[in-house]
């Protein structure tokens, strides 16, 4: 077996990892034998007991672990090429792993730049080889087997274990559930680990009703019939004993699967329950939207100076590009800014004067990601509207960033996504920050983190051919270990546009969006001229250049942006002067019956 072949490679790989620190690793003690329950009801014990209030979103999460610190999590990244690209996706892998954090009062207790690297491990990526993921794992066989052994090191004496693995890809609930099963830990996708991330994160009521709801669907959309140790069938648990994943249609459902007396299956009930759930947060972020959009007719209303309207600039974004900083800094105040991804979530107003004089709101509000979860972008409706409302569009990318087109392109499909209009999107200012660290890394490649030190990799040119072998001897000589998946119903319940797979886009679109990796293989294998339009129209729009160059830390760039607001803030309000002329010329003209004398005239002409 490839896995046992590669223990004691791994296991001496593995004495020369970083670990967290001490303090960390003794808040948690360590894993029982069925330390999880993911997914185990639509519910945790915690959030039945707030189910009776409809002020209780103090406590969601994906699967349990202790709020009182950070989970380690043991990362697995799929290969991608080149291996630039791969080194930008693992450092994101890592960076949302360490991101992973419970706030105490808006702030968190470990320090993001002293906490070390996640364990992590770069494995076969299935979409590459052969452009299709394994339907009930995801990855083969001799992959899942080497990550289980990874794990085992991990779980030594002498070693701290992990709480739960983070794949960074896209898995449906039967490959997730097989996983959890094969490596006896919870798993995370990337659109659960955001969903968490969010759901830790929220600060105010407002954040953790919208993260709550994200996760609601989520786990909506996990629901799969499960097989327990005494062949009873259940819907949504995670069994470790012979659970198999058979089907979620309820079609072997008849008789089985109810519960005595309660006239509904455990199904049904557990759709009645999200629905519930899902009412009752869908009305509070009702009032959260009526608020709002008060506050901004208030504002309109009220105006600035000189009868001009309170205009507002929404300041967006790819995570961690400098929003927050670039924000306190022009207002002089003090928003929390962190290397932590996702560390705002709640949008904030801050008046900032313009070298004109004239007042002007900026709005700092939560970053956006690849692959951001449809849900999230759901759920934060009432909160992204005050970017979709905003008279100005302000676009910070990290132009230290590696991949800063990929950035680019993953705000600009958000924005498009929320409903921001093509006019406002063309206004759009783009500002690349952190200049101060481009110039430094000139000199030092000091902005970069090197990774390669401590992690391990399966899929080295040599252990891909080992792999390959191994996979293919196993499969032929007994099949899987882990139960096959044999049916699978995505999202359940009669809101059909709930999002099977969560991701941002969907088919073909998140191909050649959302997916850089998936690029390649989308333009060999598609014929869809569609598909190359979209293309053109994603790469034109987002080929621009930076409007500006700043730093947000050392103030450079600052007024020439501010300037640059001004005149564009001037020009749209002569655009829209003109706009009202034109409009009143055309309707504002009381409609009168034609004489006598304007029907002679227009004959003599
Ligand atoms: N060197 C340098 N670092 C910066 C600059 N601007 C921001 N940072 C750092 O970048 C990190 C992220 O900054 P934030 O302001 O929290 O970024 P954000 O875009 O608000 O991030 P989210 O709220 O997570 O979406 C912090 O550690 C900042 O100190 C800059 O101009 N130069
Ligand atoms: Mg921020």
């Amino acid at each position: 077996m490839l896995g046992l072949s590669f223990f004691p490679r791994l296991k001496s790989i593995a004495k020369t990892l970083t670990f967290l620190n001490q303090s960390q690793a003794s808040l948690y003690g360590f894993l029982t034998p069925c330390p999880f329950s993911f997914l185990s009801s639509p519910f945790s014990s915690k959030q039945q007991k707030t189910d009776d209030g409809d002020d209780a979103n103090d406590v969601v999460s994906l699967f349990d672990r202790d709020p009182n610190g950070a989970p380690r999590l043991f990362v697995v990244q799929p290969r991608l090429r080149p291996d630039s690209l791969l080194q930008i996706k693992l450092n994101e892998a890592l960076s949302l792993a360490n991101s992973l954090e419970e706030q105490r009062d808006g702030y968190f207790e470990t320090e993001f730049s002293e906490k070390n690297l996640p364990h992590h491990i770069v494995v076969q990526n299935p979409i590459l080889r052969s452009s299709r993921a394994r339907a009930d794992t995801f990855f083969g066989p001799g992959t899942v087997d080497a990550i289980r052994c990874h794990i085992s090191v991990l779980e030594t004496e002498e070693q701290e274990g992990v709480d739960a693995v983070f794949v960074n890809a896209i898995l449906n609930g039967i490959q997730q559930r097989n996983l959890e099963r094969a490596w006896s830990k919870p798993v995370l996708d990337r659109v659960g680990l955001i969903i968490e991330i969010f759901n830790a994160h929220a600060h105010t009521k407002e954040a953790k009703v919208q993260a709550e709801l994200a996760a609601l669907m989520y786990k909506k959309s996990r629901l799969v019939r499960v097989r327990g140790p005494k062949g009873r069938n259940t819907f949504g648990a995670t069994g470790l004993g012979e659970a198999e994943v058979v089907s979620a249609r309820g079609r072997a459902s008849g008789g089985r699967g109810f519960i005595s007396g309660a006239g509904e299956t455990e199904l049904q009930l557990q759709r009645r329950r999200i629905s519930e759930r899902r009412n009752r947060l869908l009305t509070q972020i009702e009032e959260f939207r009526r608020t709002r959009t008060l506050q901004r007719f208030a504002r309109e209303r009220l105006g600035g100076v000189d009868g001009q309207s309170l205009a507002t600039i929404a300041v967006v974004g790819y995570t961690n590009a400098g929003k927050s900083t670039l924000v306190s800094i022009l207002s002089e105040s003090n928003l929390y800014a962190d290397s932590r991804l996702f560390a705002t979530l709640d949008p904030r107003l801050k008046s900032v004067v313009l070298p004109s004089g004239r007042k002007v709101l900026f709005s700092d509000t939560v970053g956006f990601i690849s692959d951001l979860p449809i849900q999230l972008v759901e759920a934060f409706h009432a909160t992204l509207e005050e970017v979709v409302e905003a008279d100005l569009l302000l676009h910070v990318i990290d132009c230290t960033a590696p991949n800063v087109d990929d950035h680019r392109a993953t705000v600009f499909q958000v924005l498009k996504q929320i409903g921001v209009s093509e006019e406002k999107l063309q206004n759009m200012i783009e500002v690349w920050n952190k200049i101060d660290c481009e110039e430094k890394r000139r000199d030092a490649d000091d902005c970069v983190t090197d990774i390669k030190a401590s992690g391990f990799s399966v899929d080295e040119d040599n252990d891909m051919a080992a792999e390959l072998s191994v996979e293919a001897e196993e499969e032929k000589l007994s099949g899987l270990s882990i139960a096959k998946e044999v049916d699978f119903e995505g999202p359940i319940g009669n809101e059909e546009s709930d999002y099977s797979n969560g991701e941002l886009s969907s088919g073909h679109e998140k191909e050649i969006l959302g997916d850089p990796w998936l690029n390649n293989r989308a333009y060999q294998q598609s014929e869809d001229s569609e598909l190359l339009e979209m293309e053109k129209v994603s790469q034109s729009q987002t080929q621009s250049g930076p409007d500006v160059k700043i730093s947000a830390v050392t103030g450079v760039g600052l007024q020439e942006l501010l300037k640059l607001i001004d005149e564009r803030l001037s020009i749209r309000d002569e655009k829209s002067k003109v706009q009202d002329v034109v409009e009143s010329d055309l309707f504002g003209r009381k409609w009168r019956p034609p004489r006598i004398d304007d029907t002679n005239k227009s004959a003599e002409q």
